[in-house]
Parts: structure tokens; sequence; C-alpha cells
């Protein structure tokens, strides 16, 4: 599978006094999952609709491998989507599928595939009313599925999704991308998320304030070490050897730049009787935090080469 590369380049939408999203630039790798973060309000939403062409820009581009949705000859070939589950509660899920399946250009019997991919197949003569959060996600992922797409997009897929659920979307999304697709999911919680991406787009107030690898995000943490001793001297000598070593009140050495791994090793080395060692320090929540706060963070301007290219 091909996955579009999915271009979102100096996007802006104005409704009257309100930005809704302003200059957003972020690039969305094939055979990647591309997280794309931010409270309530954000834009995130207003960002997919945009690239999916349910509303123009007011300026900038959203593209898939450089053409907008409606100059693809066969969009539902190239997307699939899923935005808000506005499902008829009176419809099975069979049916609902099968009234989109003209649209995505496929025949019946792919309502019934996809509905066994995402693990639906019992619940196929079920109204959709009488679902549960997790079951009306499934259904619009199989929704998304339909056209058999190389790209999914798909706006808080995990939300009202159980620990196994979560599981299992994510051991699909996976896949998905490991075959070459392209995945850009939102989601206002990055714990949720956390084990998913491998890339990271934080929004907040319309803005773009963070766009990496999550690999890129993590270094951004400061993790912290504590080590406790009963020898005080000791202790001095070996936390002096890391540059910004602090020593608190009661006696630990707070460390930082270095793993517990590194720690314990050098304090085994030199022989320091250990009677404490933890890590601790910011968390990636944290940074994440920080990020959509109001005040400019240094650390989240980093773009991490996912500006799009000229
Ligand atoms: N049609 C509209 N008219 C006016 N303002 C709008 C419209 N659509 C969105 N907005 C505003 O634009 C901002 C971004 O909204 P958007 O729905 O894109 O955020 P979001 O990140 O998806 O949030 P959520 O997680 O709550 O869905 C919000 O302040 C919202 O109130």
């Amino acid at each position: 599978m091909d996955g579009p590369r999915i271009v979102i380049d100096g996007l802006t939408k104005r409704y009257k006094d309100v930005i809704a999203v302003d200059d957003a630039s972020f690039v969305a790798e094939p055979g990647r999952i591309t997280g794309f973060l931010g409270p309530n309000g954000a834009g995130k939403t207003t960002t997919l609709r945009a690239l999916l062409g349910l509303l123009s820009p007011t300026s900038g581009s959203a593209t898939f491998d450089g053409a907008r949705l409606d100059q693809l000859s066969r969009p539902a070939k190239v997307v699939g989507a899923h935005l808000d589950p506005g499902f008829h509660p009176g419809r099975s899920a069979r049916d609902h599928l099968r009234t989109l399946a003209p649209l995505a250009g496929v025949m019946d019997d792919r309502c019934d595939q996809v509905l066994t991919m995402v693990g639906l197949d019992e619940a196929a003569d079920r109204r959709v009313g009488g679902f549960s959060m997790g079951m009306r996600q499934r259904l619009g992922l199989a929704t998304a599925l339909l056209g058999e797409p190389a790209a999914l997009v798909l706006d808080e897929p995990a939300n009202g999704l159980d620990p196994a659920g979560i599981t299992w979307m994510r051991a699909f999304l996976r896949a998905f991308a490991a075959q070459g697709g392209t995945v850009l999911l939102s989601s206002h919680l990055l714990a949720e998320v956390e084990q998913t991406v491998d890339d990271v787009v934080v929004i907040a107030r319309g803005r773009v304030r963070h766009a990496s690898s999550l690999a890129a995000m993590h270094e951004l943490t400061s993790p912290e070490v504590a080590l406790r001793s009963p020898d005080a001297d000791g202790l001095g000598r070996l936390t002096s050897r890391w540059a910004g070593t602090r020593i608190e009140a009661d006696g630990t050495a707070i460390i930082t730049g270095a793993s517990a791994a590194e720690v314990g090793s050098a304090a085994h080395a030199v022989g320091l009787e250990v009677h404490g060692l933890a890590e601790r320090g910011e968390s990636l929540e944290q940074v994440f935090l920080q990020m959509t706060e109001d005040v400019p963070v240094a650390a989240a301007t980093t773009t991490g080469g996912q500006e799009p290219q000229a």
C-alpha cells in the first residue's frame, strides 16, 4: 500500500471573530501514525474537516500527495475518514455501510468484509442506536475502511474505548501503517495515544505548537534521578560528575542528564552504599501540557523536520 503524504500548509480558518486554525503547517507521512493532539477547541476537527474538503480554508492548503481531495479521481481509494459518529440510530451496522458503499465505489460484500475487519460481524444486523461507544468507534473505522483507502483520518478514535478496545485499535492501526498506509488521528489526551503514534503534532488555540517524532518529544522531558546514601561525602563526590546536580535538604541528590541505570552503575563502581534510587522529573504529559498553555515554551518550537517541503 502506498499511503499518501498528507501536507497541511499554512492552513487558516477564520469564522468572523474566531480564528479556529491559525497558519497551521505539518506533515503526516506514509507508513507512520501521526497523532494530532490538543485540548478541546484547539482546532483539530476544523483542520481535519478542511483536509477532507468539508469546509474551505480561509487560506493555506491541505493535500494528499499534493492534491486536494476534490482533485483526486478516486478519493475513497486515497482516504477513509471517521469524524463524528453521526449514525442513524434505527439502521443496522450493515445497512449503514450499504448506504455508503456506492459513494465509496464498492460492492455490498465489502460491507461484510469491513465489519469482520473491525470485529463487528456478529453485530452486523443490530440497530446502531443500541451500540456502545466502543462499537460505534469500530463502526466508524469500518466506514473509513470501506473504499480500501491508503490513508485513514480519524477524529478521536480512542474516545470511549475501554483499555481492551484501545489495545485492539492500536494493533489495527499499527498493522495498517506497517503496510505503508498513512494514519492521521486526533486526540485531546496524549496518554491515550502515546503508545500508538510515531509522530506528534500539538495544536492549541489554532496554532501548531510542536511537530516531531514521539521519540524527539521524549527528549524534551527532563528526567531526574534521586539518589540517597548515608555516605554524604561519597554521594557528593559521585554526583559532582553530573553538571546541574543538587542536594536537597534531606541529603537526597537530584541528578539530571543521567538514567537511573547509569547512576546505579556509577554508584556500584565506586562502592557507594545506596539507600534509594528512583527516576522522577518532568513527564511527557507535563511537556505536552506546557505546550498547550499560552505561555510560549522554548522547547515547544521544535519542528523536527516536519515542515512541509516547498
Ligand atoms: N462553524 C463554526 N463557527 C464558529 N466557530 C467555530 C466553528 N467551528 C469551530 N469553531 C471554533 O473554532 C475553534 C476550534 O474548534 P475545533 O472543533 O476545530 O476544535 P477541536 O480541537 O476539534 O476541539 P474538540 O476536541 O472540542 O472537538 C473553537 O473555538 C470552536 O468554537
